[in-house]
């Protein structure tokens, strides 16, 4: 049972209403008028407020607008208490996000039955913004090492894009492929294949920036959007990536497994292309970094850009 504030200025009816609601098992605070309660509501954080309309210092419709107003109570549900000649205030308080009211004198079931129905929604509201949360989660995130899926990365990195263009600054993108990860995969099995991917990706996250946007593009390729960098910053991340994954090996069992990457480097400059563009350029450079051996970095060379 949930905790219910009673905002009534009248010590009468809040100790009939305390009674009866502590003894269907609410824990009940209390509160004598408009300010008292918004304090208390803020404190307390109580799941259901009961508003009486009359008080002084603060009505109940003036601090009905602050309990919306504040980012702890606006999604509280406030009944309201009033009398039968309130029907512009009841008005008004609905329009301003009551969730429902009751008149006096009051028929406690009926008061019961309405509380009942509230915190109901309320428990509905919260599970589905918990279902709608693990839904983004699914549809934006790599199920084996939780960063950015690739249609994730695009987005975000469409945006960042977006917003380099309208501040005329150059961005990189730096595509990573591990070498020769079936090799890790037929040695020691695919489980360890996929500790050793989320041991690449954990590597690489500490080696980055948060401004920087993070994805799985593929299987064993990771993709990297480094907003507000020139070419020469970007070198020297990928080299920072590179060298950091190549010197922590993944360890399975006794055994430490070196793992080594192949990085592609390109930049998007604003005003000139797309950033799928760029991420093409970096493909090529990857697989320029591959031929050249692997373990190395590799950048797209555009004169048009990089000059
Ligand atoms: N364990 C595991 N393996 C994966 C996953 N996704 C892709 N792979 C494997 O990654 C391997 C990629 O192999 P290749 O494309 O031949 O590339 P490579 O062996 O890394 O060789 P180079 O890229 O040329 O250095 C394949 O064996 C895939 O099955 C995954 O999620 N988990």
């Amino acid at each position: 049972m949930g905790t219910i504030l009673i905002v009534d200025d009248i010590p009468d009816n809040i100790k009939l209403l305390l009674f009866e609601l502590e003894d269907d098992g609410y824990r009940v605070i209390t509160a004598t008028n408009g300010r008292e309660g918004v304090d208390s509501a803020i404190e307390n954080d109580p799941e259901l407020i009961l508003l009486d309309l009359h008080m002084p210092v603060l009505n109940g419709i003036e601090a009905l607008k602050e309990l919306k107003a504040h980012s702890k109570t606006h999604d509280t549900p406030v009944i309201i208490i009033s009398a039968n000649d309130d029907i512009e205030d009841i008005i008004k308080a609905l329009d301003l996000g009551a969730h429902d009211y009751v008149s006096k004198p009051l028929v406690y079931p009926v008061l019961a039955a309405r509380i009942r129905s509230a915190l109901r929604i309320q428990e509905q509201k919260h599970a589905l913004a918990t279902a709608n949360d693990e839904l983004i989660r699914l549809a934006t995130q790599d199920p084996l090492t939780g960063i950015n899926n690739r249609r994730s990365f695009f987005d975000l990195s469409e945006r960042e894009i977006s917003r380099a263009e309208r501040l005329n600054l150059p961005s990189c993108a730096l595509m990573m492929d591990i070498d020769h990860f079936k090799r890790l995969n037929d040695n020691y099995g695919h489980n360890v294949g996929d500790n050793a991917l989320i041991h690449v990706t954990e590597t690489i996250q500490h080696c980055i920036r948060p401004s920087d946007i993070f994805g799985r593009y593929g299987g064993e390729e990771f993709v990297l959007c480094c907003p507000d960098t020139n070419l020469s910053v970007a070198t020297s991340i990928g080299e920072r990536i590179r060298h950091s994954v190549e010197h922590t090996p993944y360890q399975h069992e006794q055994t430490p497994i070196t793992i080594t990457l192949s990085i592609g480097i390109a930049l998007w400059m604003p005003h000139t292309h797309g950033f799928e563009e760029t991420l093409k350029d970096a493909d090529t450079a990857l697989y320029a970094a591959k031929r050249k051996g692997r373990n190395c970095c590799h950048t797209y060379s555009d004169n048009s850009l990089s000059a």
